[in-house]
């Protein structure tokens, strides 16, 4: 590559990036970006190019969407694959731009939305790809972190879950009456053997009990304490610079967050996905926040509003093609839903390498979040096609399942909110070949979002669960 790059390359790094990253992996990186520009723009200087390259802080696809919203008009054959490369998920980093991606898949600058606070319209069948975390913390109930771990803590975690992933595996849901597999692996990971126990024999998830329960690995946990300290720093800003006087939401925890749980996902190539979807709030309570590490390929998550008339929008996992209600079959919801999706339009957060992003409080019940299919990715040096992400959660030792009601059918319920308020229901209904029953209660909490049970024998139950990452 160096006959290709005939001048020495400076470093793209974002300055508060850790510098003991291999020089080799950057350089080749940088060649490997500038070949790919060359073969789009082959009318631009190499020189050039690299110098947009590094005004766009390496990112491909920002120099792609700069040179092609130019002129992006004429349909010339380099316009024309401009156009086509300009719509897929290469690598990106910071940049103050806001872009909007059309219903034909091409990409348009949305002037001037970064200066305002109020979030942009979003119009149907638009991608608002926002790439600041300015930006992102505005319009969104997210906080990004860029570059959060040092670089080689990052490599060696991303290296050791590649490997523990192969032991993962595939979630069963039901579509349309068919039993069908997540469209991506995972496992749960906790750091004591009593919490293995409670999540294989006590907690329920889709309608039964847990198999894929792993120990957390010393890096997972070193790296749960970073993530424990940064995540609350966050939510304390959040409280400070966003909420109504300062003040933390209504049933959202004052307590200090500390995750006892870490689901780790793993997308294998550009089709592994998740579905538009809530957090399960079961077992975390209301106003949840989530720390959500990323590791390995860049990938597109984005994130749409629940609008308030929809009255059959809930914080459960419900994947949009997995809904059931007691009130509409699940074809009914998942058309609903995908229509939804595309008349509100969407909000794109770019996940890169070794970035955290925090979904605060506001964000389970108000918001839907889906890792969507790439039309293609850039390989990671160490990953390859693979993207690994590790959500860090609180389950809150006031909702064990010895608390939680239990439905007709003398199953485990599950917590639900919709339009703003909380109900225990059947679960039944989310577990391929079950039907389930009527069973319905409200949920009652405190400010604190700790539940009240009227039964005087569950209140005095004494809770007992561990902190993930002090547990050692
Ligand atoms: O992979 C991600 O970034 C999101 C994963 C997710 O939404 C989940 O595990 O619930
Ligand atoms: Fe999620």
């Amino acid at each position: 590559m160096d006959a290709f790059v005939s001048r020495k390359r400076p470093r793209l790094s974002n300055p508060s990036e850790p510098k003991h990253e291999s020089s080799d992996s950057r350089e080749d990186t940088t060649d490997t970006k500038l070949a790919i520009l060359l073969s789009l723009f082959p009318t631009i200087k190499q020189d050039e190019l690299l110098d947009i390259l590094v005004s766009c802080e390496g990112s491909v696809e920002s120099v792609v969407r700069l040179l092609s919203a130019k002129d992006s008009t004429a349909d010339t054959p380099v316009n024309k694959k401009r156009n086509a490369v300009s719509s897929l998920g290469m690598q990106t980093s910071l940049s103050s731009h806001v872009f909007t991606t059309a219903e034909d898949g091409s990409l348009e600058p949305l002037h001037g939305s970064a200066s305002r606070k109020k979030l942009p319209v979003l119009r149907k069948g638009k991608t608002l790809h926002l790439y600041s975390p300015e930006d992102i913390a505005t319009y969104t109930p997210c906080t990004i972190i860029h570059n959060f771990l040092p670089a080689q803590e990052a490599n060696a975690l991303l290296l050791e879950l590649i490997e523990e992933s192969k032991q993962f595996s595939r979630a069963d849901f039901q579509v349309f009456n068919r039993t069908v597999q997540s469209p991506h692996t995972n496992a749960v990971y906790v750091s004591t053997p009593e919490e293995h126990r409670q999540q294989t024999s006590e907690y329920i998830h889709g309608g039964t009990y847990r198999t894929d329960v792993r120990q957390a690995t010393p890096h997972l946990r070193s790296v749960s304490r970073q993530v424990q300290k940064t995540v609350n720093e966050e939510i304390n800003k959040r409280i400070r610079d966003v909420y109504p006087d300062g003040k933390k939401l209504q049933y959202q925890s004052p307590k200090e967050w500390r995750p006892n749980a870490a689901v780790v996902n793993c997308y294998d190539g550009p089709t592994e996905s998740v579905g538009y979807h809530s957090d399960k709030l079961t077992y975390l309570g209301p106003h949840p926040v989530i720390g959500s590490l990323s590791l390995g390929v860049e990938r597109e998550f984005r994130v749409r509003q629940i609008v308030p008339r929809d009255d059959d929008e809930t914080a459960e996992e419900d994947h949009e093609v997995n809904k059931t209600s007691p009130f509409l079959n699940s074809t009914h919801k998942a058309v609903a839903s995908a229509a939804r999706a595309d008349a509100q339009g969407q909000i794109s957060i770019h996940l890169p390498h070794n970035s955290l992003l925090i979904m605060h409080a506001e964000m389970q019940e108000e918001w839907k979040h889906s890792i969507a299919a790439a039309q293609t990715i850039s390989p990671h040096p160490i990953s390859g096609n693979k993207r690994i992400n590790i959500t860090y959660r609180w389950y809150r030792d006031t909702l064990h399942p010895r608390y939680t009601p239990r439905c007709k059918c003398g199953e485990h319920t599950i917590l639900r909110c919709s339009q703003r308020k909380y109900m225990w229901m059947c679960y039944a209904g989310y577990e391929p070949g079950k039907e389930g029953c009527s069973f319905f209660q409200w949920a009652k909490f405190d400010d604190d979002g700790d539940p009240v049970w009227e039964d005087k024998a569950i209140r005095d139950k004494a809770p007992t669960l561990a902190n993930f990452s002090a547990s050692q």
